[in-house]
């Protein structure tokens, strides 16, 4: 079939056509088939469907496609039916849990990176690996195929650190410190992290406030040598690049099946050439891990994998049943964590983690002797090192370095959320302050999220603000409160649950 060109200037990320239904069904292609378009160049897309944006006889071609075809408005292209990938079929080999080989997780791997799979396609892989988990083989080739088919960094000097948080964990910040006491410490940490997954705000998220986090696998390690750290965004270079595909998918259904978590980090570090590791598992309720038995499995499946890699990988079981800190939310975040730097003023949470995961980084790279990386990762942050070398990194990125904390503007909208009753805090939802800040706006608009005055246990008094919400948009912090009525994101002892006062639909 013939159709006239019309481009739709919008970056879909995918090759996709938008064809006239009756053109479509002529042509006896459904919604989320493929087309093959043909002139000088041809190329396979996948098309949607449309009754009244494109007229009988044309065809839409996203921006993708207008750059491969170059064809002008009205000019000509042939249109054809075309297969699935084989990725597309193998993507139904695990729906029907049936075990890959390495070349059809290669070509998988692959085709995800060429952006040859729909998001549909794309979800029934992400769920039916939520549903039944890939083998150890598996996973290890998956990880293997997300490294080589993205840039790979290679160091001259060794070793070279890094760390990586599973997340779930809300307020995790603790990279913003970690990175700069490891690195002032004369180790090389070349951070690479992931957006927000389950959370509220990503590391990436977090640092893009104060540098640009899109780098060169090249610039990664051009700035790595000259100030010993960064903190970019995986997503935002060529490193693993099929990982943040993925992690666009996970994130509306909220999912991070284990084999995607286990791929999806030891990618990042395998591509930029880690050789010894602190992966920090949270743990507790409202988190990815519910228990200490299940954190000590992933620690064993992660050691494993990192040994398959030729990396050296401790990890750290780490208090998740309340936020870290006092802060949800890109913006919020990074201020307590510039706080820190600072004055060393802030929530023990976050002071703690972050010097207790420093100094594993330290202990493991040599730094310090066995036992004394905790206090290093202490005397690094209280006699400022590690603000000097925060600095540093957000300057080598770009950003001003003499950003304050007080500099970070935060959401102009804020709501108070008030202790119901006198008594203690019982229950912190973690999934809930999540969705809070969610509905609040974060992570996308930066100054959205929540601040936390009184964590579990803490006593309040009726009345008295647990949490107050920001948002950059009114609207979205109306909507972030009547979330909050609808589901407290807080216990107080005492606290009406529901009342009951009928048998029906019990
Ligand atoms: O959104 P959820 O699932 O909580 O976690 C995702 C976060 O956890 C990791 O943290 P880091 O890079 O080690 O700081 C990821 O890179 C990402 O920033
Ligand atoms: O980078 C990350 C962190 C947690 N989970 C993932 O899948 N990737």
């Amino acid at each position: 079939m013939q159709l006239k060109v019309q481009p739709i200037d919008i970056k879909v990320g995918k090759y996709k056509v938008v064809m006239n239904t009756l053109d479509a069904k002529e042509l006896g292609v459904y919604e989320g088939d493929r087309v093959r378009v043909r002139n000088h160049a041809t190329l396979t897309a996948i098309v949607d469907f449309t009754e009244d944006m494109i007229a009988p006889g044309m065809i839409g071609v996203y921006h993708e496609v207008q750059e491969q075809l170059r064809k002008e408005w009205t000019e000509t292209v042939d249109v054809e039916p075309a297969e699935k990938p084989k990725s597309a079929h193998i993507v139904r080999k695990v729906m029907d849990g049936k075990k890959l080989e390495r070349d059809e997780v290669n070509l998988l791997v692959r085709d995800i990176v060429e952006e040859n799979l729909s998001d549909v396609e794309l979800a029934a892989f992400i769920t039916s690996t939520y549903i039944r988990d890939l083998s150890e083989d598996e996973t290890e080739w998956l990880t293997r195929a997300m490294i080589e088919t993205g840039e790979q960094i290679k160091f001259s000097t060794s070793p070279i650190m890094d760390k990586h948080s599973i997340g779930g964990v809300p307020g995790n910040k603790i990279t913003l410190l970690v990175v700069p006491i490891v690195a002032a410490n004369g180790l090389l940490i070349p951070k690479t992290s992931s957006r927000a997954i389950t959370g509220a705000g990503g590391t990436a998220d977090l640092m893009e406030i104060l540098a640009p986090v899109d780098f060169t696998a090249t610039q990664i390690k051009e700035m790595t040598e000259k100030v010993g750290g960064v903190i970019v965004w995986g997503g935002g270079t060529n490193i693993a690049p099929a990982d943040d595909k993925l992690i666009k998918i996970e994130y509306p259904l909220s999912v991070d099946p284990h084999c995607q978590l286990l791929a999806s980090i030891m990618a990042k570090k395998g591509a930029v050439g880690a050789q010894k590791v602190v992966m920090d598992i949270p743990i507790g309720p409202g988190t990815k891990i519910l228990d200490v038995k299940a954190g000590r499995k992933l620690a064993r499946d992660l050691i494993s994998l990192g040994e398959r890699l030729g990396m050296d990988v401790d990890c750290a079981l780490t208090y998740g049943a309340s936020p870290v800190g006092r802060t949800v939310g890109p913006a919020l975040e990074v201020r307590e964590a510039l706080k820190v730097l600072e004055t060393m003023e802030g929530p023990n949470s976050l002071i703690e983690k972050s010097v207790v995961i420093a100094g594993m980084l330290l202990e493991m790279g040599g730094a310090a002797p066995r036992g004394q990386g905790r206090e290093l990762a202490l005397e690094t942050l209280r006699n400022g090192k590690a603000l000097a070398k925060m600095k540093e990194i957000i300057e080598v990125q770009g950003g001003n370095p003499d950003v304050s904390y007080r500099d970070i503007a935060v959401g102009q909208h804020t709501a108070e959320i008030l202790a119901p009753s006198n008594g203690y805090i019982i229950e912190f939802y973690n999934k809930r302050i999540v969705q809070l800040a969610r509905f609040a706006g974060a992570p996308n608009d930066k100054g959205a999220g929540v601040l936390i005055h009184k964590k579990r246990g803490e006593s309040v008094a009726k009345g008295q603000p647990v949490l107050t919400v920001y948002a950059d948009k009114k609207e979205k912090l109306a909507d972030a409160v009547r979330y909050a009525r609808e589901f407290p994101p807080i216990f107080v002892e005492g606290m009406l649950i529901e009342r009951v006062d009928e048998v029906k639909g019990l």
